[in-house]
């Protein structure tokens, strides 16, 4: 059951974080720095800088995080689970293994796309809040974004804008501007989450009517900003040579 109390330490810790910067703390399988020791070193760099929080996938790097910060901890759990394109903590027992790991929140799918197993994002939300856990809904449109506000989301994120079927045409150096200005004026705060590539992209997003930013790549994925500088001098030199 929901509780007044559940709701008011839910609203507490979503109003920390508003205003501040999150770190998105992740390596994909392929990175050498795939190792929860190494996540957790990635998040106190991150807090000696001034990060308010971090965003960390599966239980293992959660619990390695948890030892060296008190920040709050949005935990998700990567996993494809077959039937569905959700992946970003699919089911209510992957929401559960994080919020048993540290999770403070607990950001999911919140496209409108079903879910393996009949789950709905409703169900997952109202088992969460029960616990007194917020949920970070993590979409791709103006649609996903008002159903999951309208099913009980405590923050709505852009995370997912460009990475559906029916979004992947977006820019892939830029935030999801068009989205952020469709939802801004939502009751519930709007993250911006996605190629934050620059302090000018964090700044505009606050200026635009985010409520918070989430950094991943820019600031914690070595072998996507050397890509950058690679390709940025290679289209330099193929420029030259025409
Ligand atoms: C689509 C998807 O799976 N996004 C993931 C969500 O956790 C991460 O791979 C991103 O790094 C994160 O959202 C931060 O974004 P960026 O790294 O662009 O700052």
């Amino acid at each position: 059951m929901d509780t007044a109390s559940t709701a008011r330490s839910r609203e507490a810790l979503v109003d920390d974080l508003i205003g501040t910067v999150i770190i998105s703390c992740q390596a994909g399988p392929e990175s050498p720095l795939n190792e929860p020791r190494i996540i957790a070193a990635l998040a106190a760099s991150a807090e000696l800088g001034g990060a308010a929080g971090f965003r960390v996938d599966t239980p293992e790097n959660i619990r390695a995080v948890r030892q060296v910060s008190a920040k709050p901890i949005l935990g998700i759990n990567k996993v494809y689970r077959g039937g569905s394109d959700v992946f970003i903590t699919p089911t209510l027992a992957d929401a559960l293994a994080i919020v048993e790991a540290g999770a403070d929140v607990v950001a999911i799918d919140g496209t409108v796309r079903p879910r393996p197993g009949g789950e709905t994002f409703a169900d997952i939300v109202t088992a969460l809040h029960a616990r007194g856990v917020p949920v970070m809904a993590d979409i791709a449109t103006p649609e996903d974004a008002e159903a999951a506000a309208a099913a009980g989301a405590d923050i709505v994120a852009t995370t997912l804008a460009g990475y559906t079927a029916e979004t992947e045409w977006l820019s892939k150096d830029e935030p999801a501007w068009e989205l952020l200005a469709a939802i801004r004026d939502l009751p519930v705060p709007v993250f911006v989450e996605g190629r934050i590539w620059t302090r000018e992209h964090a700044v505009l997003a606050l200026d635009r009517g985010a409520s918070s930013v989430i950094i991943g790549s820019a600031v914690t994925v070595p072998q996507f900003i050397t890509q950058r500088f690679v390709a940025a001098l290679e289209s330099r030199t193929a420029e030259v040579a025409r």
